[in-house]
């Protein structure tokens, strides 16, 4: 690899404020990858606005018609880069054990060459541009620090939208501050005399996390969680292992402040899988009278252990890139109305008119549609109209519901933990925890069928533990561990960790139809779980958890039959000892790291299954 001849392209130079080390560093990626130019972003909007310009010059972007849909954009990416590639998603720690059975693997200083090669002059006939950025607000003492380089310009319009970007990021990186390099490259380079494409990106993939050097190199890929290295590979992978070693927590979780009818205030914050309701819920409309549900963030929170000790939580995010099929007005008004304006839209259909369409959006499809790979579709095609898992990305700040807490610097305290997953069986409505190790229990045997958010077979049941098994960036036994912890910490100083409870708002009846209705009536649910805190809602001790007792949930305006309700809370001792056998088959997959508080918490619940699948036998011999 030959780059000693290598000269940075004129144009402007680096800020003279930026910090040495990111220059240098700027200059090294840049001697490697071989730009036709190098922009440091600024963030502003006339950055943006000629980003937008570029992007829809390139014919990366459409613009969409600007009376139905203002200042909005769709994106159709190449048609085999539409998700995260798990597959091409590596942990590169110095041991492999740090890395755990859930983890792909590969050694660091081999990848890092293999890497190298890769990226060596990857950018030809492109511009690099750097994107400074804080995750949290600018100055929080939770906010951490990173800096992108892309040659996407698409991934820079997305990081401005999803993250706080700019001059001011930069600037907070000083001579002792630390600052995550994440490199970025969709692998396609332009030799002279070469046509672009709409959507470059190569066949060949890696998606590299560092957690020693705390770096992100990723390669191939132009889609969201694959290319925003501030989102999952940062805020999630690599913010995961930092937040072990200073004692807080980087978590896959929508943030959600509640006020009840009593003008009582409450945070939530939710673990839900990928395409499970993150952004759903929390953007709720309560269908009870008098509940309010405010947003705080959809997707990533940062949780840490106050002055006082209690929990607080801040969205690290600043932005939205929410699954557009499924929304709807009916299901999520205000998605709907977030998205109404100021909006970059990816792999979704495109009306006659010049706007947008997803399946979900309304009852019945329009007549004719431009598909998401740009084809002409009508409502017979057979295949949806719309990529099942595109995406929508708008500013936080365009939300009609969002908390005017969501960027307090300090965080939110919070009152609750839900852990969910989709579920078509056994696993019921929503469960309390016990106490926190029940709690950390909970998260930890989480299984939940897969969804379009990554590559994979739909529909397939897979243990996503705490909704973290893509995004935990080392051992996941260690991180259990590290969750008894937080909340023994919590407790040391004197104060309460959240109550935590599990969810399933996908339980299916035997025709195969969802028996919740979901969405806006999940305040019922939350209303119930508010009611916990004080006592005022009843429940009873069973192997699964603390359960409503009927009568204790607000099912006013439902039609709900007792039956389906009984449906909602059924327990099959057999399937659910099934269920717990492949729990211990699990936890035998984790090197013997299982902490020893959630072997107790499987033993409990296997021995009173056991209890209770006895019981019901006895009164079923009674009854004949
Ligand atoms: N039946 C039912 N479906 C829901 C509910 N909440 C969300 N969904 C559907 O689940 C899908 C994904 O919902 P999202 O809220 O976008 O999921 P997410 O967890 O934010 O997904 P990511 O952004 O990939 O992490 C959509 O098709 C929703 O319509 C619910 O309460 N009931
Ligand atoms: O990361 C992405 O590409 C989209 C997302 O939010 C998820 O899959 O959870
Ligand atoms: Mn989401």
């Amino acid at each position: 690899m030959t780059v000693a001849h290598y000269v940075l392209p004129p144009g402007p130079a680096a800020p003279t404020n930026a910090d040495r080390r990111v220059t240098a560093w700027v200059e090294e990626i840049a001697a490697l990858t071989q730009p036709d130019a190098v922009v440091w972003c600024t963030g502003s909007d006339e950055e943006y606005e000629s980003l937008l310009d570029l992007l829809v010059k390139q014919g990366t972007l459409l613009r969409l018609n600007a009376q139905l849909r203002p200042r909005s954009y769709l994106a159709r990416s190449d048609p085999s880069d539409v998700a995260r590639v798990e597959a091409r998603t590596f942990i590169c720690s110095e041991a492999e054990a740090d890395a755990g059975p859930t983890n792909q693997w590969q050694e660091p200083v081999a990848m890092l060459r293999e890497l190298r090669s890769l990226f060596s002059g990857t950018m030809h006939g492109r511009t690099m541009y750097v994107v400074p950025f804080s995750m949290g607000p600018v100055g929080s003492p939770l906010a951490r620090l990173g800096v992108q380089v892309t040659d996407s310009p698409y991934v820079v319009a997305s990081m401005r939208t999803m993250t706080r970007m700019g001059s001011e990021s930069l600037a907070q990186i000083t001579p002792d501050t630390a600052w995550v390099p994440c490199v970025h490259s969709v692998g396609a380079p332009l030799g002279p005399g070469d046509e672009d494409v709409p959507w470059p990106c190569n066949d060949t993939k890696y998606i590299c996390h560092f957690p020693e050097s705390r770096e992100i190199w990723s390669y191939g890929s132009a889609y969201g969680g694959n290319a925003i290295l501030a989102k999952k590979s940062f805020a999630l992978r690599i913010a995961s292992v930092i937040a072990r070693e200073e004692g807080w927590l980087a978590e896959h979780m929508l943030l959600l402040k509640v006020t009840t009818p009593e003008n009582r205030v409450f945070h939530v914050a939710a673990a839900f899988p990928s395409a499970c309701g993150k952004t759903n819920f929390a953007m709720l409309a309560p269908t009870l009278p008098g509940w309010k549900a405010e947003t705080i963030g959809d997707d990533i929170a940062w949780i840490a252990p106050g002055p006082d000790g209690r929990l607080r939580a801040i969205n690290p995010e600043a932005g939205f890139f929410g699954v557009a099929p499924g929304t709807g007005p009916l299901t999520n008004r205000t998605a709907i109305d977030t998205v109404r304006t100021d909006t970059v839209f990816t792999n979704v259909a495109l009306t006659d008119d010049g706007d947008v369409w997803w399946e979900g959006l309304t009852d019945l499809p329009p007549a004719h549609l431009v598909d998401w790979k740009g084809a002409d579709w009508t409502p017979d095609a057979g295949t949806p109209a719309a990529h099942p898992n595109s995406r929508f990305t708008a500013r936080a700040d365009s939300c009609p519901t969002i908390a005017d807490t969501w960027d307090d610097p300090e965080g939110v305290v919070l009152d609750v933990i839900l852990f969910g997953g989709r579920r078509a069986t056994n696993v019921p409505l929503v469960a309390q925890a016990r106490d926190w190790e029940h709690g950390v229990f909970m998260g930890a045997t989480v299984s939940s069928e897969r969804t379009a958010a990554a590559e994979g077979t739909v529909g397939e049941l897979r243990r996503d533990p705490f909704a973290m098994l893509p995004f935990c960036g080392y051992h996941m036994a260690d991180y259990w561990r590290h969750w008894i912890e937080v909340g023994d910490a919590v407790r040391e100083a004197g104060a309460q960790p959240p109550a935590v409870f599990q969810v399933n708002w996908f339980r299916k009846d035997a025709d195969g139809r969802f028996i919740w209705p979901g969405f806006g009536d999940n305040v019922r649910v939350l209303a119930w779980i508010l009611g916990r805190l004080d006592g005022s809602a009843a429940a009873a001790d069973t192997p699964l958890g603390l359960l409503p007792v009927a009568g204790s949930m607000n099912l006013d305006g439902l039609n709900l039959t007792d039956s389906q309700w009984q449906e909602l809370f059924h327990i099959d001792p057999a399937s659910q000892l099934a269920e717990a056998a492949d729990a211990a088959a699990y936890f035998d997959r984790f090197d013997g790291r299982v902490p020893a508080a959630l072997r107790e918490q499987l033993s409990a619940l296997t021995t009173s299954l056991e209890r209770l699948a006895a019981h019901r036998s006895a009164a079923a011999a009674h009854q004949r």
